[in-house]
């Protein structure tokens, strides 16, 4: 059986103005950290529901690094749920540095400007490559009563770990951005050493979602 929910007590939610309309904003606690549910429009007992598992990054998604594209896939995910009607963005903790938190990460960045890349940069230091935990994002789901989702991401293990949890992925919906010199080197050991579906560089203007 798959874990149920949440208590009481680790779920709350209100009404939430932003700039781009009015969500639904679902606070929750799993495992030791405190995450968000940004729901917009009708997703209840939906299936195919636009659904995007934004991992944290507080250099990307808050002071708009150039370094990876997290800041840009935040806002490209929150403004095509909008045009759409409805969709869930869940913000996940405990996910920065791809789980080896924020000062590790920032160590892996003097490592990164030295040449190494993300991966190398992190297993010189002794840290994993990625320890991220998306259960979280389908207790949500469930809690949402979400039937299926359509997951806007690039990262095949996302859509294993909701298939795993129980949320079935009826597709996944491409998050790619045009790439910068920042980032160039990133986004290439993603695709390269990681196995996301990214194009190669040449390809990334062609496409209807770069920019
Ligand atoms: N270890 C490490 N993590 C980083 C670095 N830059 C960004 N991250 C983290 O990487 C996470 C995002 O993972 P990515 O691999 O970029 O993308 P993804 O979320 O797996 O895949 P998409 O759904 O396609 O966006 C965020 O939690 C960031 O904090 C870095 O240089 N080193
Ligand atoms: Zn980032």
């Amino acid at each position: 059986m798959f874990e149920q929910a949440f208590n009481d007590e680790d779920v709350a939610e209100s009404d939430l103005v932003t700039r781009r309309g009015t969500f639904r904003a679902v606070a929750f606690r799993a495992d030791g950290h405190e995450h968000m549910a940004l729901v917009y429009g009708k997703t209840k007992l939906r299936e195919n529901v636009l659904v995007r598992i934004h991992s944290e990054c507080m250099t990307g998604d808050i002071f708009g690094a150039m370094r990876c594209e997290c800041g840009e896939q935040l806002d490209a995910a929150l403004s095509t749920i909008v045009r759409e009607g409805s969709g869930i963005l869940v913000y996940l903790r405990g996910h920065e540095g791809r789980g080896i938190g924020l000062v590790a990460k920032v160590r892996t960045h003097v490592l990164q400007d030295a040449g190494l890349d993300t991966l190398d940069s992190a297993t010189s230091l002794g840290l994993p490559v990625d320890i991220r935990d998306y259960t979280p994002a389908a207790r949500v789901l469930r809690h949402l009563r979400v039937q299926s989702v359509r997951l806007m991401s690039n990262n095949p293990d996302k859509i294993a770990a909701l298939e795993e949890n129980g949320i079935p992925v009826t597709s996944r919906v491409p998050l790619l951005m045009a790439p910068n010199t920042h980032n160039i080197a990133y986004l290439t050991a993603k695709r390269d050493r990681l196995g996301h579906d990214l194009p190669q560089v040449e390809e990334f203007s062609q496409l209807p979602h770069a920019r």
